[in-house]
């Protein structure tokens, strides 16, 4: 059979790509979401955290400059109230400074003192027998010598040459007589007052709060809740903005300090009444520290879901990809089969035809070299169909070693067994290695009604030339079912065949058999002018074995009878049941006289058969009648002419042998 056929590569030439690539693409945007979401809620915190630090510095500034205006307003009223009393009467003046000193405590009050108009210290609450030291080149002696206005200043932080501590002095002159300056009265402050003031208030890690004069020097630092002595003094950078006369009175501004070098936030405010600024300063970082702390939690996390959430879609996108391939796969193998059955099913192919094109089409699509459908006999593997690109000595019939492991695990999984060299069941193989060196294998078993038929497998002697996957595993899966039903198919068909062509009874051909075949017989001794002869097979008396011993022993007669003359004719004779006990015999390539020495030999070896039969032993004889074809004669003819000769041996007693003889018979 010429069968052409068309098989695709394993390999499908297109599948869809861009679901696995949407995929990838979709986990890409997810996780730039998710990152673009996360920077965005950073942002917004850190802009929140911001604020917050600002109103919150703002806030705190405002309340520390209400203290020290309260406290500055009320040691002026003190100063006043002193100086007075100086003015009027000493001792009333150390009474009101004992009083001024039960009330304002340690904490806030370091001395209380008065210079005269010469610069000697004429009075000091700390040591009232003190010794009149100079201090006509305190700053404040100057200023208030220098300008006589009465008013109240506010020095640079000095260490008290008495009290040996720093001290913020407020002080007032003294004025007598008509305004005539004579001396000045100093009230000297703890700065620590100031400083410890917002113990309460939590200003973070590295806050601070600091009384600044316009001047630049700092009167007061408190930081981390206490007094920085070290900043006592110090000279402000010019370049922060409240150091400038156009700067607004209250502002925010960030700057690394000149004290400590940390960066902070500060916020500032320009006193009302006197030339002092007010800062409160936050530590940048001690700001963003829990901000920070947050954000890099949320980093770690969105770190890790990013890279499972790629994972995921890197894994979902080779699942699909994956998936399409092998659908591709099946679909190349799914048409390459329905070629197969189409092309099987036209040309009207043999079983053997069906098998090669099955393992044709198998190697291709597998790019294997060899593949070989077998039968299991009982210890014996048996080659029904070989296929082979490099390999050609195997042929049909052949008898293999029966396999082990692999072929016999297939024999019992009903399963794709794939077998590559270097795996432990490779050891012994389908076919040894002395036929055919091969590195991998896949076969499967094959089926026929739950009863097994052999084995269909493919062979590479290529060692990784083929990785099989999930869609070959499919094919071959397919293919072998294939196989199986192209037998099951041939073997019903045969049956329906055989059924449709055979006398039931007697296994010699039917009439409808006969009557086909007899044409062509005549045609073709007619065109090659050969003999032909019809011998007319009848049982004498056969309605007596009825009578006599039953049917059914007539029934075991006829079959009897047939095995007989079938048993005594060549292959090439057609002999046919025609019908009751009638049967006939068509012999190509033979005369008459030849004709019947065979019908006579019949005759002669039935009469002499005792037919056993279950209602006992039957004696019959048969009559014929022959006939050799003639010149431009048809079956109806021939058969009236044996139909008359046997008449004739009927009519001349039975258990005879009568030809109807012509001049005019051909192939003589
Ligand atoms: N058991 C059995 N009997 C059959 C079958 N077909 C036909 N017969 C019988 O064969 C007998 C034929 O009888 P007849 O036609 O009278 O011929 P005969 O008895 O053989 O007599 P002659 O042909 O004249 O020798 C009939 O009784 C049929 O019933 C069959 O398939 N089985």
């Amino acid at each position: 059979m010429d069968v052409q056929m068309s098989v695709q590569s394993r390999s499908p030439q297109s599948h869809r790509k861009s679901d696995p690539l949407a995929i990838l693409a979709l986990t890409g945007i997810l996780i730039v979401a998710l990152w673009s979401a996360l920077l965005f809620e950073q942002r917004r915190n850190y802009e929140d955290v911001s604020r917050h630090a600002w109103s919150d510095a703002a806030g705190v500034a405002r309340t520390f400059e209400e203290h020290v205006a309260r406290t500055f307003n009320n040691i002026d009223a003190v100063l006043l109230v002193l100086r007075q009393a100086w003015v009027d009467d000493r001792s009333k003046f150390e009474t009101k400074v004992r009083i001024m000193q039960a009330a304002y405590d340690d904490s806030l009050l370091v001395q209380i003192a008065v210079i005269d108009a010469n610069g000697k210290l004429a009075y000091s609450n700390l040591d009232p027998n003190a010794a009149p030291v100079n201090l006509s080149d305190r700053e404040h002696f100057r200023v208030h010598r220098d300008r006589s206005a009465d008013e109240l200043y506010i020095s640079k932080p000095v260490k008290g040459r008495v009290s040996g501590r720093y001290s913020i002095q407020l002080t007032r002159p003294i004025l007598t007589h008509g305004d005539h300056f004579g001396g000045v009265l100093v009230i000297s402050l703890n700065p620590s007052y100031f400083s410890g003031f917002f113990g309460s208030l939590d200003l973070g890690d590295g806050g601070s709060i600091a009384l600044i004069g316009l001047d630049g020097i700092v009167r007061v630092r408190g930081i981390d809740l206490k007094l920085d002595e070290s900043a006592i003094g110090k000279v402000v950078p010019s370049d922060r903005p409240f150091m400038n006369a156009d700067a607004a009175d209250v502002g925010n501004f960030q700057a690394v300090s000149v004290i400590d070098g940390v960066k902070r936030r500060i916020s500032y405010r320009q006193m009302n009444e006197y030339p002092m600024v007010v800062a409160v300063t936050k530590a940048t970082e001690a700001v963003f520290a829990e901000h920070e702390r947050l954000w890099l939690h949320y980093k770690w996390g969105a770190a890790v879901v990013s890279v499972l959430l790629f994972a995921a879609g890197a894994w979902l996108a080779r699942a699909v990809r994956l998936q399409y391939l092998l659908k591709a796969h099946l679909l190349v193998a799914n048409d390459s089969l329905r070629t197969l059955n189409t092309i099987a099913i036209q040309a009207g192919a043999e079983l053997g035809d069906k098998f090669y094109k099955a393992l044709e089409l198998g190697c291709k699509h597998l790019g294997v070299e060899m593949g070989v459908v077998g039968a299991l006999y009982d210890n014996a593997y048996v080659v029904d169909k070989c296929y082979s690109t490099v390999f050609t000595d195997l042929k049909e019939g052949d008898e293999l070693e029966l396999p082990a492991h692999h072929s016999r695990d297939m024999f019992n999984s009903h399963d794709v067994v794939i077998i590559r060299r270097g795996s432990q069941s490779h050891s012994a193989s389908l076919l040894s290695n002395e036929v055919f060196e091969h590195e991998c294998f896949i076969g499967t078993s094959i089926w026929i009604d739950d009863t097994l038929y052999g084995a269909l497998g493919f062979y590479s002697t290529k060692p990784y030339a083929q990785e099989f996957d999930d869609s070959d595993r499919e094919f071959v899966r397919m293919l072998g079912r294939w196989v199986g039903s192209s037998i099951a198919e041939d073997r019903a068909v045969k049956k329906l065949t055989a059924l449709a062509t055979t006398d039931s009874l007697t296994g010699a051909r039917s009439r409808g058999y006969f009557t086909a075949a007899v044409d062509d017989e005549i045609n073709r001794a007619h065109r090659y002018r050969r003999p032909l002869a019809l011998i007319l097979v009848d049982l004498d008396l056969f309605k007596r074995v009825n009578d006599s011993y039953g049917h059914h022993a007539g029934d075991e007669t006829l079959k009897r009878i047939a095995e007989i003359v079938q048993g005594l004719l060549r292959t090439t004779d057609l002999f046919a049941r025609l019908g009751g006990e009638e049967f006939a015999i068509l012999m190509p390539e033979t005369q008459e006289h030849e004709a019947a020495i065979v019908a006579e030999r019949l005759r002669s070896c039935v009469s002499n058969t005792k037919i056993e039969t279950l209602s006992g032993d039957v004696r019959i004889t048969i009559s014929a009648g022959i006939a050799q074809l003639k010149t431009g004669e048809d079956f109806k003819t021939i058969y009236n002419r044996a139909d008359s000769a046997l008449y004739k041996a009927k009519s001349l007693g039975r258990n005879r042998v009568e030809s109807a003889g012509s001049s005019t018979v051909i192939g003589v």
